[in-house]
């Protein structure tokens, strides 16, 4: 797990990155810049639990693709989950939480995961805990308003404005941050590769 001090803000984002992508990039950026991180750790799953894990590349080449695409120092890429044997992000987040005391932590999803979220284990206990933070992607903006998340969520909802000060706020909080995006995914990139 990447070294941090007490007192800073820091940006969760998990992801399959099979392969990793400027899309991913641009999420990174953002969330630092509107959200104020001093740190983001960009975590690479040794398999995200509600996909097949055919055709996803082993975790080695994943977090090696990664670190060549970042370059800002903030930007910590790691694996953790894997060594500590975890699949599920609600595990991800007590070891972290447990690991890190006096640190403010914020959960960083595209809007598609927003999508899907009330289907990871335990969401609800993710949300009332981790302030989390989601980034447009084209073919989800709807999600902020129509996601079992957002509805159920929806008085935790904090104006995109309020996103300097998301990570020091008690959960649940989140916000839906618009802005620049990006169409790029890993499908895509993978439908290509295997066109070639
Ligand atoms: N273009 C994008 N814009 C916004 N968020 C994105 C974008 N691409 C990926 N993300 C987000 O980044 C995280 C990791 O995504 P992931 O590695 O699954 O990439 P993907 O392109 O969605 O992959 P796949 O096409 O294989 O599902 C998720 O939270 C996802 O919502
Ligand atoms: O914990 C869950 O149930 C769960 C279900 C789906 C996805 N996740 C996590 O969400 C992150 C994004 O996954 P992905 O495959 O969309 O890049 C990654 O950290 C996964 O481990 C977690």
């Amino acid at each position: 797990m990447p070294h941090v001090e007490k007192g800073m803000a820091v940006g969760l984002f998990g992801g399959s990155f099979n392969p990793p992508h400027d899309g991913h990039a641009l999420v990174a950026e953002i969330a630092l810049r509107r959200l104020r991180l001093d740190q983001l750790w960009w975590i690479v799953t040794p398999g995200n639990p509600l996909k097949s894990q055919a055709g996803l590349a082993p975790l080695g080449e994943r977090i090696e693709r990664s670190e060549r695409l970042i370059h800002d120092p903030r930007v910590k890429v790691t694996a953790f989950e894997a060594a500590h044997r975890i699949r599920y992000t609600a595990d991800t987040l007590d070891l972290v939480k447990r690991r890190n005391p006096g640190v403010d932590f914020v959960w960083i999803m595209g809007a598609d995961s927003l999508a899907t979220f009330h289907r990871w284990q335990r969401w609800r206990e993710i949300a009332a805990t981790f302030p989390i933070a989601v980034i447009d992607r084209p073919g989800s903006t709807l999600a902020f308003l129509s996601s079992v998340m957002a509805k159920t969520y929806a008085r935790a909802r904090v104006d995109e404005d309020g996103a300097p000060r998301l990570s020091r706020m008690r959960a649940p909080a989140w916000t839906f941050i618009h802005g620049p995006r990006s169409s790029l995914s890993s499908t895509a990139l993978r439908l290509l590769r295997d066109g070639d």
